[in-house]
């Protein structure tokens, strides 16, 4: 069964709005975890706009099931997460004026970037995932680099499933083929919602894992938390 790390960035960027701690970030998490979410992710951005640095360091106490941090590897990002040790690190090219991530790394022009610091968080015990584009080009140079696992960046098929959702997976039933050849680990985000998620999962048969925020925690204001994670649950058995 594929996993489901619930992302709390929007929890974190709720507070941040009136400064106190409003809502809890950890207390939402540890509920998460209670309703079932099987992990929770993180994205401290430069800027720390919605997760703080301190935060990760406060979740990594609480955190019971996968804590999985994702962001640039800048110099304090690697130190961050060297400290905090979560179970995974995502790695995402993203640069700062964005307002979110945006494109998958390519794996072939920053090859000796990513080898070294896959390196790094693989010697500290740290399982590696890095963020691609479903390109079987870029995801033969994942396995160049020795990340354990990738994450597909599924803006687009969350955006094209509207449209047509047989047309939208296919890249993503190509990528995952060729990751398994690899040995790569496959996990997905971005987008990913209670419309699209079932037929991604169910086709892409390997699938690890899913981290899921903006849509996830949207959803959850007309249906609630609990209920939410366990729609979800449901739909990725
Ligand atoms: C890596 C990724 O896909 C992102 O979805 C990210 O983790 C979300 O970040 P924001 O919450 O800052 O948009
Ligand atoms: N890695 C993707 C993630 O953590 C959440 O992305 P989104 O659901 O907020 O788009």
């Amino acid at each position: 069964m594929t996993k489901l790390s619930v992302n709390v960035n929007k929890i974190a960027t709720l507070r941040n709005a009136r400064g106190g701690n409003v809502p809890d970030l950890l207390k939402v998490s540890r509920d998460l975890e209670s309703f079932g979410a099987q992990g929770i992710t993180i994205h401290p951005r430069p800027d720390e706009r919605h997760i703080r640095y301190q935060d990760a360091r406060d979740l990594k106490t609480i955190v019971k099931t996968e804590f999985n941090i994702e962001g640039n590897p800048i110099p304090k990002f690697i130190d961050l997460v060297l400290e905090v040790k979560p179970e995974q690190v995502t790695l995402v090219p993203d640069s700062i004026e964005a307002i979110t991530s945006n494109a998958g790394w390519n794996t072939i022009k920053y090859k000796d970037f990513l080898t070294d610091v896959i390196k790094t968080f693989k010697q500290a015990g740290i399982r590696t995932s890095i963020f691609v584009d479903p390109d079987p080009k870029m995801i033969r140079g994942a396995k160049e680099v020795g990340t354990d696992r990738i994450e597909l960046y599924t803006e687009s098929y969350a955006t094209d499933y509207e449209l047509n959702k047989e047309k939208a997976i296919r890249p993503f039933i190509e990528a995952a083929k060729s990751a398994k050849e690899l040995g790569l680990g496959i996990n997905a985000g971005h987008d990913l919602s209670l419309d699209n998620i079932q037929y991604f999962a169910k086709n892409i048969p390997n699938l690890l894992e899913v981290s899921i925020g903006h849509a996830l925690i949207s959803e959850a204001l007309y249906l609630g938390l609990d209920n939410v994670v366990n729609m979800y649950l449901h739909k990725l058995k």
